[in-house]
């Protein structure tokens, strides 16, 4: 690529994954990426190996011209937009051990989906040869996978994680919020709420009581129906009672209306 020379002068080159539809979410990775690299190339790819229902995939909204310029305003160096052939001239098969983590939430959802993720981050990686990668919060397990596909292939390349950024009433951004109806977005408000309450309450309540308390706010909430809500290990993903445990966070995923959204909070 043609920051090999500007890399060969000793410049570290970081790296933003998308998929487009930019938002503050991905400024805030790209900001991120300034203060510690002296390249930044974000790269925008919908990854068709990733999507497991031909809808989503279909759907996923492309609005390349005001990406561009949210890019420019962002002061991103390089945009990195590979067209489908270029990133599976053949076809291929990838599968990777990416530890039993991978089967959960996302992964139990989501088959295969995690599979397709760090593919298409490999050949990002391979491309662009960055020595830094930035990646939200917001997809938690994603981050775990990919820095598992990392350790798996040894590569230099160090994973920073970005917290996730919020609209003012706490539903977290995502590309897809475009999807919601007013209605909708009106009810999505129930994930950040019941992850919310999680927090509050930690320190005093037990965790099969915050996650009763959790799940009944999300099931009583019309138009939004629940596929999980745990309190889990941040590493393995497998659900913890013991609050002491350490290294506790709450994930929650929920169809709002027709649209797929996921969130979570550390909780230790
Ligand atoms: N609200 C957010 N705060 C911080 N990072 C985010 C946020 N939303 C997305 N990201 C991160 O931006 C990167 C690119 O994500 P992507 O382009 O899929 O956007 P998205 O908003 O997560 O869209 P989707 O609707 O597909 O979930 C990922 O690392 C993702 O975790
Ligand atoms: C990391 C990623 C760009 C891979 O397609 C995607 O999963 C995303 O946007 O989070
Ligand atoms: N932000 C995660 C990408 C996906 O949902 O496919």
């Amino acid at each position: 690529m043609l920051l090999e020379p500007l890399k060969a002068a000793g410049q570290k080159i970081a790296l933003v994954p998308t998929m487009g539809a930019l938002h503050k979410g991905h400024v805030s990775l790209i900001d991120m990426a300034k203060e510690q690299a002296d390249q930044v190339v974000c790269s925008i790819f919908v990854n068709p190996t990733q999507f497991t229902d031909p809808k989503d995939l279909e759907k996923y909204p492309r609005p390349l011209e005001h990406d561009i310029k949210m890019l420019e305003e962002a002061g991103c160096d390089v945009v990195f937009m590979p067209s489908v052939k270029e990133m599976y001239p053949t076809k291929e098969n990838w599968h990777i051990d990416l530890g039993s983590a991978e089967f959960l939430l996302e992964g139990e959802f989501r088959k295969g989906h995690y599979q397709g993720v760090t593919q298409i981050v490999k050949k990002l990686f391979d491309a662009v040869d960055p020595d830094l990668a930035f990646f939200g919060q917001k997809d938690f397990q994603q981050v775990l996978m990919i820095e598992n596909m990392v350790a798996y292939f040894k590569l230099p390349v160090k994973i920073i994680t970005c917290p996730i950024i919020r609209e003012n009433d706490g539903l977290a951004m995502s590309s897809r919020n475009i999807h919601l109806s007013a209605q909708d977005r009106v009810n999505a408000l129930v994930l950040s709420r019941a992850l919310a309450y999680v927090v509050d309450h930690f320190k005093t309540l037990p965790v099969a009581q915050l996650l009763e308390k959790a799940k009944e706010m999300i099931r009583k909430t019309p138009g939004v129906e629940l596929d999980y809500f745990t309190i889990a290990n941040g590493k393995t993903l497998l659900p913890e009672q013991d609050k002491d445990a350490g290294n506790l966070v709450a994930l929650v995923a929920a169809k709002v209306g027709e649209t797929r959204l996921i969130d979570n909070m550390i909780l230790s």
